[in-house]
């Protein structure tokens, strides 16, 4: 059995279908990341999830039970389940300490496990407007997790957080998926968060789901070009380019898929349109007649309007 069942949920907002159609089954302790456009309707079927909004058809089964919505009681959430939105805000002018307290369901030795786990130990004596943007994010999921859920719903983590908070941020959400057996559901706009860190990816547009499967299947099979966009840069080149068989008359490749190499008869000349330095490597972007082919290069060894040669490494 699922932990969660998703059958066949809808959702209409104003004269938008919000979500138009989702199902699936998350497995115990499975990790799911989302990603989609702004308004393919992530938020939405978040929430429908965690039991605050009330679906049009459809229905949510948590653990066997259906989760009921809005509608169906009178304070809505689910106790198994931690939904933490992006537009979260901490209750000004509380003692962190107190704010914890109130929504704490384990013994003290647990909680400040979790505190040390969530790295706000030392900020347990502050008032909840004297912290950062990060330190009220960790409190946030902290707060969550001291109601011990079993799902815990993260919508857009990471966002606002500089690249210090962020790294701090992902670090506690991992270290809590290991130490205390939750299974997540977290939405992202920069794929190196979900790439890294889901079991299972699942890529939106327009209220449904239009691909799923690990890391590795949706990075290197996207089913279009929107869903190669949504997990970072790709090249959409015509097959016989590369004198590649394929079933499809355009390729869509990732970075690490092309390579420059020497003049011969395989090599495709391209020119360099762009070095976009990255630190510790480079992504060129170079041009083919019409087309643009993006590439990842350790170390520079090219400039703009150079003519190099491209080979496909896949
Ligand atoms: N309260 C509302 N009233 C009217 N339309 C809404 C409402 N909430 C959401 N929508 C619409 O429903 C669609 C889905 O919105 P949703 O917030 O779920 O998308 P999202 O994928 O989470 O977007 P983002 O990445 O920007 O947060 C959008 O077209 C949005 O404009």
């Amino acid at each position: 059995m699922g932990l969660l069942e998703v059958r066949n949920v809808f959702k209409k907002e104003g004269e938008t279908d919000a979500v138009n159609g989702i199902s699936f089954v998350q497995k115990p302790f499975e990790k799911i990341g989302i990603a989609g456009e702004t308004g393919s309707g992530k938020t939405t079927l978040l929430k429908m999830i965690a039991g605050f909004v009330q679906p049009d058809a459809g229905e949510m089964y948590f653990k066997g039970q259906k989760v009921l919505g809005p509608f169906d009681q009178l304070i809505p959430g689910h106790p198994g389940i931690g939904y933490l939105s992006q537009h979260f805000e901490l209750r000004n002018n509380y003692w962190v300490n107190d704010f914890l307290e109130m929504a704490n369901k384990l013994s003290e030795e647990e909680a400040s496990r979790i505190f040390s786990v969530c790295e706000i130990d030392h900020l347990l004596r502050r008032r909840t407007h004297q912290l950062s943007g990060g330190e009220k994010q960790r409190i946030a999921l902290a707060r969550l997790l001291i109601t011990s859920p079993s799902l815990l719903i993260l919508d857009e983590p990471f966002s606002n957080l500089d690249v210090m908070h962020k790294a701090t941020m992902k670090r506690v959400v991992e270290e809590a998926g290991k130490q205390f057996n939750t299974s997540f559901i977290l939405v992202s706009h920069d794929p190196a968060d979900l790439l890294s860190w889901a079991d299972t990816i699942f890529l939106m547009q327009a209220g449904k789901i239009i691909q799923q499967g690990s890391a590795a299947e949706v990075y290197l099979n996207p089913v279009n070009e929107y869903a190669a966009g949504l997990l970072g840069e790709y090249s959409s080149v015509d097959a016989a380019l590369f004198k590649k068989e394929s079933d499809r008359s355009e390729l869509l490749l990732r970075p690490h898929q092309l390579q420059l190499t020497t003049k011969t008869d395989d090599a495709v000349e391209a020119i360099v349109e762009m070095v976009n330095y990255r630190g510790s490597h480079s992504v060129l972007q170079l041009a083919v007649n019409k087309e643009r082919l993006f590439l990842v290069q350790v170390g520079i060894s090219v400039q703009k309007g150079d003519t190099v040669y491209v080979k496909l490494v896949v």
